[in-house]
């Protein structure tokens, strides 16, 4: 069990490691965190911002996975390989609208906007 924990913890190092956008994923986290401290949100807004965070920090790791899994398949340029990454990377972009959106539902109002 712990091995298995190990590992994951691994592959999460190694988005971090690897990835600049989890690292701005992250950045922007701890931003949302640090608002939500301030402007005093709701219970139900923190776990609309948690699960919002999670779902953006869990598809760009999906996202690394694919990455990884193309380039593992080939280093050549090939027509599915490139849908393979971009589907993935759109997978990122979706969540990222998504949590653009929470953030203006649940910040927006206390911003005036
Ligand atoms: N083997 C390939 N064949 C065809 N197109 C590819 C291939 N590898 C990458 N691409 C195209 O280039 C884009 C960028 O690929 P890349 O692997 O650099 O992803 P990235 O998101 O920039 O990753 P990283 O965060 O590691 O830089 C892909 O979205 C895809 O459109």
């Amino acid at each position: 069990m712990l091995v298995k924990f190990r590992a994951a913890l691994a592959g999460v190092l190694y988005c971090l490691r690897t990835q600049i956008n989890m690292v701005i994923h992250l950045t922007a986290m701890v931003a949302v965190i640090g608002a939500g401290w301030y402007f005093q949100v709701q219970p139900w807004e923190w776990v609309a911002l948690t699960i919002t965070i999670t779902l953006v920090l869990a598809a760009e790791a999906f996202n690394t996975a694919v990455e990884v899994t193309v380039n593992l398949y080939t280093g050549k340029y090939h027509p599915l390989a490139r849908i393979a990454k971009d589907v993935a990377a759109g997978a990122v972009l979706i969540t990222a609208l998504g949590a653009v959106a929470v953030a203006y539902f649940i910040f927006g109002p206390r911003l005036g906007l």
